[in-house]
């Protein structure tokens, strides 16, 4: 059975349709990529999926279960988490909150469930008591990661977690999410225009035009520019 499975879907905003019936199957621990120009519909797509956006049309399925006409906490509990563009950590609270925030739904041991974070997360326990806005962009897409996985998702939406990040720290980014796909069982869907980034953590990578997947392409094929350059325009960039 697949973690994710996604059949014509279609969403936007009023009138005007972003999502021109999307497809497609995610694995039990793929990691899959989302490559296409800025406005192709990405976001869309993720946002769609945590049911932060209705669809119009189409279905969605977690692990078998129908959950396209679920509430977005509807969907956390079923196992679906997101971390979204901009990362939308709570900048006035500190870490520790922050990740409690994020297991608030659950029934927990808080403290247990913390140093369980901190071992996959070494980098944020000397910032423990800091708050979220006075974190670095890197320290602060590793929290909004951290927190996300405070609700136990076995499937993780990320959107451009490499966006405006050091290169030290994206490098750390891709080697926690090896860790994590390997000692948690994780599936991901990750957008994101860092061609380095994405050839390192995907399986394989879905293009996105217009609100449709009009190629998929192994992580290897990044490497040809010209090629990137035909599907998506940005790949000399
Ligand atoms: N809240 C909104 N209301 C109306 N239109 C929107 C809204 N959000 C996005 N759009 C439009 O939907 C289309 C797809 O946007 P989306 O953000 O999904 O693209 P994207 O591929 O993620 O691009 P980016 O990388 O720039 O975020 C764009 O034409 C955008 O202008």
């Amino acid at each position: 059975m697949s973690m994710l499975s996604v059949k014509d879907l279609t969403a936007g905003y009023g009138q005007v349709r972003v999502l021109n019936g999307i497809s497609f199957e995610v694995a039990q621990n793929e990691f899959v990529g989302i490559l296409g120009h800025n406005g192709m519909g990405k976001t869309t797509l993720l946002r769609t999926l945590m049911g932060y956006i209705r669809a119009t049309g189409g279905t969605v399925e977690l692990e078998g279960q129908a959950i396209t006409r679920l509430s977005t906490h509807a969907r956390s509990r079923a196992g679906m988490g997101i971390v979204p563009q901009g990362r939308e950590i709570f900048p006035g609270l500190s870490v520790r909150d922050n990740l409690r925030m994020g297991m608030a739904a659950r029934k927990v041991d808080e403290a247990a469930e913390i140093a369980q974070i901190l071992q996959e997360f070494p980098r944020l326990e000397r910032l423990l008591d800091r708050t979220g806005g006075a974190l670095s962009g890197g320290e602060q897409q590793l929290l909004a990661l951290a927190r996300c996985l405070c609700a136990a998702p076995r499937l993780v939406l990320l959107d451009e977690p490499t966006e405006g990040i050091q290169p030290s720290i994206i490098e750390e980014i891709v080697e926690t999410l090896h860790a994590l796909r390997k000692k948690r069982d994780l599936t991901v869907v990750l957008v994101e225009q860092n061609l380095d980034f994405i050839a390192e953590l995907a399986d394989r990578v879905l293009i996105i035009q217009k609100g449709e997947f009009t190629n998929t392409l192994a992580p290897s094929q990044l490497a040809d520019v010209e090629m990137v350059g035909e599907f998506v325009g940005f790949g000399a960039g």
